[in-house]
């Protein structure tokens, strides 16, 4: 609903279609969702023929253990698709099925698909554009200056990850119930969280020397927003004012990153956006480094970062379509 929203808005796009994979008959969609009143686009039976027919593109926003199992078809048919879901971030079959519990694509397939972290992987020329995890994205983005530079040791990194509850989708859950959520904090999926293997993947592209991270999620009692808390010793020798430029080089040229320096984010700065905040203060005493960073799940973390690559993908300016405002108050 948010990147049909996003879509609508987009110069490049002419027509979008719908497709639900529940209808046997289109329909309209203020009927299917009613929060779109008004709203006469017809939402049309699931088709994967008709999809590559009568589209120059597919968006992808399903659940885990869908396009494992269609991404072959598009991909033979070489159709261009951004996968917001995390069926095809993986290149081995065996980490997919180990995180996911669920049966993954041909490792033939995974191999061709390309990660895309718009702010460091360009999609241009690419046909399978697996659109990074939420909680990834924000931690990417915070660990990147870091890592790339080789600036921590490699095996302390610490992520203590938080999230809004519009992460865990449509479905309720007993942990999304209104009076579990309210005023409450909940740990959920302690070391199992299947967004640490794609962090890692990443990671290990950018410097070998990463053996693992340390990360854990909690669910907050708020719609909207990540904010990723990390924690690293920096490398003796490394001063802050070398902290410092590495989170400036790095993010000068990047539209959708600001680095906040040490005043650290909160998550409303970006709510609404497709903008990541990122700063990190040093502590001396213990040579640690603490980098916060902060996305909109929704935007930055899904819709808005798979329309940076649709963007990449087709040419078109990288903000086209994102020129978004922050939420207020
Ligand atoms: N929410 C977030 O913060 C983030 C979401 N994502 C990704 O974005 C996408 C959308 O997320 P979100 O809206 O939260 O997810 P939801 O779980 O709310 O929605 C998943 C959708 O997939 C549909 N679906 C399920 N099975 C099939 C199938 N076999 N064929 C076609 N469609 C199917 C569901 O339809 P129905 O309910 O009718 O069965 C539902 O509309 C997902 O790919 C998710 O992985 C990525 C990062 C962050
Ligand atoms: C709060 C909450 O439950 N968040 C979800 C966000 C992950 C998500 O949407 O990730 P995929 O893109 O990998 O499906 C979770 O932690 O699983």
């Amino acid at each position: 609903m948010v990147l049909y929203q996003l879509l609508q808005k987009h110069s490049g796009v002419t027509k979008i279609n719908l497709y639900d994979h529940k209808l046997t008959a289109p329909s309209e969609l203020n009927q299917v969702v009613p929060i779109f009143r008004g709203d006469q686009t017809e939402v049309l039976p699931y088709d994967d023929d008709a999809i590559i027919q009568n589209n120059d593109a597919v968006f992808f926003a399903t659940s885990a253990g869908v396009t494992s199992k269609i991404a072959p078809k598009y991909m033979a048919a070489h159709f261009p698709v951004i996968d917001l879901s995390g069926d095809m971030r993986l290149a081995s079959e065996a980490q997919y099925t180990k995180w996911y519990h669920k049966p993954a694509a041909p490792a033939k397939f995974l191999r061709q698909t390309h990660y895309g972290l718009a702010d460091f992987e360009s999609a241009k020329g690419q046909t399978y554009i697996a659109n990074p995890g939420c909680y990834a994205t924000a931690t990417l983005l915070g660990l990147a200056p870091l890592v790339q530079n080789d600036l921590i040791e490699p095996d302390s990194i610490i992520v203590d990850a938080k999230s809004g509850t519009t992460g865990a989708g449509k479905t309720p859950h007993a942990i999304t119930h209104f009076t579990q959520v309210d005023e409450n904090l909940q740990i959920y999926k302690p070391n199992q969280h299947q967004h640490i293997p794609e962090i890692m993947q990443e990671l290990q592209s950018w410097n070998d020397q990463v053996p693992a991270i340390q990360f854990m999620t909690t669910l907050v009692p708020i719609n909207r927003g990540i904010m990723s808390t990390i924690y690293a010793k920096v490398k003796a020798g490394v001063n802050e004012d070398r902290l410092t430029s590495a989170f400036k080089e790095t993010y000068t040229n990047k539209h959708f990153v600001q680095y906040t320096g040490t005043q650290l984010p909160d998550i409303k700065q970006v709510v609404g956006t497709n903008n990541c905040n990122v700063g990190f203060v040093y502590n001396l005493v213990t040579h640690t480094i603490t980098v916060a960073s902060v996305i909109d799940n929704l935007l930055k973390g899904a819709a808005g970062q798979a329309v940076q690559n649709f963007n990449q993908l087709f040419n078109y300016k990288e903000t086209e379509g994102l020129d978004l405002q922050t939420f207020l108050p």
